[in-house]
């Protein structure tokens, strides 16, 4: 037998994965689990942040009926014809988009809304998510946006305190920033009839989130993976009532690497449609990234060259889904002093 641990392409263009590959769910190494309330929360948070990029928060005061309400109103918008649905798309990058993901060719068992949280910053067609629908759809992702930020700014907040860094508000402030480049994606992962058998199709390839923070979401289906420091992928039990963290790009870079953005994917269950809600906390465009001097005092220390967002986002559109990132803005290794001693 021939065991596949790589994706591979089907004639439709979607990868499948072989079921045989084992993925273990969470349980013999349990994700972290972060009460919002809890006074140790902040110091659970930063040995999340360093061993996963990836925690689950609950508690976290979001009220159950704005979670419900704009998973519904995310179900009535992919419900609606095909034709209909295009009318908002193609995504560039906002909008409603189908199968594929960025402009690089990547493609996923996976249709989309993607929302830039500053409307001024999302491209014409995005007002057509909307003009179709009821004003209901836009007060829900209106009101969600706005929550979504509180529990992005107060996480990020508890890590500063957790980090010991000051004032508290220097990562949150990014994301509370009113240019902040925020965005809010609205996934759905629909059923489908035929599956070749033993195969599973890749949802949303593997890839980290540019962002500082995301903040996800989803109904009680099953589909998220992460991938762990040795490599191996961890299935994330779903959680309809809790929110997940993943630690971004960009926030390895200001933590000089010390947090790692969770590399992690989708995995279809074509029995069961998978909903999903993520909110990327993101900075102004013109912010510069680089590691925080704070916690590196000496620039020669800094794995990361300082870039801003916007050319650090610039370059994520020119790159595919699981391409490595960062690696154009690492340092190169400083050559220690060659001696002939
Ligand atoms: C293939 C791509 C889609 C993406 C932009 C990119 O060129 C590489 C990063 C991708 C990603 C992953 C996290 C978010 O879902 C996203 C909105 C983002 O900011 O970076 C997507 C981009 C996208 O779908 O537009
Ligand atoms: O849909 C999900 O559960 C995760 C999707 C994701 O990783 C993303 O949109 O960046
Ligand atoms: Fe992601």
């Amino acid at each position: 037998m021939v065991v596949l641990s790589q994706p591979v392409a089907l004639d439709n263009h979607i990868s499948v994965i072989p079921t045989y590959t084992p993925v273990p769910v969470f349980t013999s190494q349990p994700i972290p689990v972060v009460d919002l309330t809890d006074p140790e929360a902040k110091t659970l948070i930063v040995k999340a942040c360093e061993e996963f990029g990836f925690f689950k928060v609950v508690n976290h005061g979001v009220r159950a009926d704005l979670l419900t309400r704009l998973e519904q109103e995310a179900i009535r918008f992919f419900a609606l014809p095909q034709s209909l649905k295009n009318q908002a798309g193609p995504p560039e990058p906002y909008g409603y988009g189908s199968k594929r993901i960025g402009p690089n060719g990547d493609v996923g068992w996976i249709e989309y809304i993607l929302l830039n949280a500053n409307p001024q910053l999302s491209t014409p067609n995005t007002s057509d998510v909307f003009g179709q629908t009821p004003q209901i759809f836009r007060e829900a992702v209106d009101e969600y946006m706005h929550e979504l930020k509180e529990v992005s700014c107060k996480v990020l907040e508890m890590v500063t305190e957790g980090l010991g860094i000051e004032p508290r508000d220097t990562l949150s402030k990014m994301v509370r920033d009113e240019k902040s480049d925020s965005c809010l994606r609205l996934n759905h992962y629909p059923t489908a009839e035929e599956e070749a058998e033993n195969m599973v199709k890749v949802g949303f390839g593997e890839h980290t989130d540019p962002q500082i923070i995301s903040v996800l979401r989803s109904n009680d289906t099953a589909g998220l993976q992460i991938c762990m420091k040795d490599g191996s992928w961890v299935a994330v039990p779903p959680d309809h009532s809790s929110f997940f963290i993943n630690v971004g790009d960009a926030l390895q870079v200001m933590t000089n690497g010390r947090f790692k953005s969770v590399k992690h994917r989708v995995l279809a269950d074509t029995r069961r449609s998978r909903v999903s809600m993520i909110y990327f906390g993101g900075p102004p465009l013109s912010e510069k990234i680089a590691p925080l001097s704070c916690l590196v005092p000496k620039q020669d220390d800094w794995l990361y060259k300082e870039f801003t967002w916007s050319q650090y986002k610039s370059s994520a559109y020119k790159s595919k889904l699981g391409d490595y990132r960062l690696g154009l803005f690492e340092k190169q290794p400083l050559l220690t002093h060659m001696s002939n001693e």
